[in-house]
Parts: C-alpha cells; structure tokens; sequence
C-alpha cells in the first residue's frame, strides 16, 4: 500500500485573495508530515485539497502518479479526521458506518458474519482510543476531546493510505494527549500510512513528524494584502523515529 503525495506548483486564490503560492512538495510514502504555520496561512486549505474538497487554482496534485479524485472519495484512501462523526448515531454505529457504506453502497448496512466481524473491529478500535466503557453513548454525551478521539477512530478504521489530521488534539488536556501521540504513532508504524498533520504547537509537530513544513508568506504588500500567497518556507527533516529506531535496533 503505497501513497506518495506531489504537488506540483499547487496555487489557490479565493477572488482577490491569493492563498498559497506555487506550492510544490513531494510527500513521501510513510512520511509523517506536520504543517506549521500562522494562523490564516493556508493548512486547512492545503489538506482540503488533498481530500479534493477544494480544486486547486493551478498546478496539480498527484497520488501515486494518478491526478486526485475529483471529489472526496474515501475509498481512495485519504481520510480526514474532520467533520465526519454523526450526532444521531451511536459511538460505535459512528464508528462502523465508514466501513459500512465502503461494503455496502447503496444501503449502508452489512448483515451477518461480516456485520458481526465490523463490530468486534469497531469495539477494539474504542478500546485503543479510550471509547471502550462509551460505546453505546451519542457524540453529544461526550467531552470535547472524546468527540476527537471519536473522529480519530473513525478515520483509522478506513485503514487510509493517507491520513489528514487538522489540529486532532487541540481540546486535549496533557496527559490524554500522550496518550494520543503513542496511539497515533503505533498505528502509522504498523499501518504504515502517511500522515499529514496541522499542528500550533511546535514541540509536537517536532515530537511526531517525520518531516516538518513552515507554510506562511514571504512577501507583503501593505497596500495589498491580499496580492501574496504563502509558500514553504521551511522544510526540516526531523526523523526522529527512524533516529529512536536506529538507536533500540540490537547491534
Ligand atoms: N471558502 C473560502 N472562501 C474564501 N476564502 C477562504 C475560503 N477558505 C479559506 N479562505 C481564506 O483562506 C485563508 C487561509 O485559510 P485556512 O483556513 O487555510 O488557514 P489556516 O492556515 O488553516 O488557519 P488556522 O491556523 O487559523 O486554521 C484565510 O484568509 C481564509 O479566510
């Protein structure tokens, strides 16, 4: 399962107003990718054109060589942890339903066997992010950072080839938050995924990236503010896992 990500001279402008610049980036295969950047800059832009909910306005975004779909298809393997729990659903119906209509197109729903293989699936996925005991509750009854760790398990039980994370632990206080980074590093290890994260907060984009991206303007115009677009401005190999891996490997 591979996914290599390139943009290629990828603009966007809103009108007037110009986002992002001639972006062009090469994400490799199993790359955790973390996105920094002011406020305003343009990261949520940039992954809702990976998902295909934005076009770009020039250039063009290729996956494994293959132009993006033109609409956001999670069968095509890129998931977004944003927007996708539903409110009338249960914890784990909202976790089963990706996989769900994945099996099931035109009626949503998997009977029998298989039905009862999802829910196990379902169940343990809970269990890894802490959901186990709220299983049965309505995403309203949960805290703000459970409602995030619900749209997290949502998204991995896609098994996406590519993962979009927009800020996903933001609500969390610290001590679920380390719990989050181990969950979400042991399952791009053992998924072998990419992942493409928006992260304020620069220790962590150092603590879990791969590879970390500064996306922010280089040029102003006072009397025009909105003529630039961001640009990369910072490209930094961090690896830190492959620097731990090396440093347990048995001599
Ligand atoms: N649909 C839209 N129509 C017009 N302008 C938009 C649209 N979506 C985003 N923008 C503009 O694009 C710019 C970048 O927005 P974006 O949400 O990508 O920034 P961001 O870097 O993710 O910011 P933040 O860190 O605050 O989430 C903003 O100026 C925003 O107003």
């Amino acid at each position: 399962m591979m996914a290599v990500i390139r943009l290629d001279n990828v603009s966007k402008s809103y009108g007037e107003t110009v986002v992002l610049e001639n972006v062009s980036l090469t994400i490799e295969d199993n790359e955790f990718l973390a996105v920094v950047g002011p406020s305003g800059a343009g990261k949520t832009t940039l992954l809702r054109m990976l998902l295909s909910q934005e076009a770009p306005s020039s250039g063009r975004i290729l996956i494994d060589d293959a132009p993006i779909a033109a609409e956001p298809m999670p069968d095509r393997g890129v998931v977004f942890q944003r927007y996708s729990v539903l409110p009338h659903r249960t914890v784990i119906r909202n976790v089963m339903t990706g996989p769900e209509w994945l099996a099931a197109p035109f009626t949503g729903r998997v009977m029998g066997r298989a039905r009862a293989a999802l829910k196990s699936r379902a169940r343990n996925m809970l269990d890894r992010v802490g959901l186990g005991d709220h299983a049965t509750l309505y995403p309203a009854q949960l805290s703000g950072g459970q409602q995030q760790r619900l749209a997290i398990a949502q998204a991995l039980m896609m098994n996406p080839k590519v993962l979009l994370l927009d800020e996903p632990f933001g609500a969390l206080d610290p001590a679920t938050r380390r719990a989050m980074h181990r969950l979400v590093l042991g399952l791009w290890a053992e998924h072998k995924m990419t992942v493409v994260m928006i992260t304020h907060d620069l220790s962590e984009a150092f603590h879990l990236g791969t590879r970390v991206v500064a996306v922010e303007k280089r040029r102003h115009d006072p009397h025009a503010p909105h003529r630039y677009g961001s640009v990369i401005t910072t490209d930094f190999d961090a690896k830190p896992r492959l620097a731990r891996q090396i440093a347990r490997a048995p001599a």
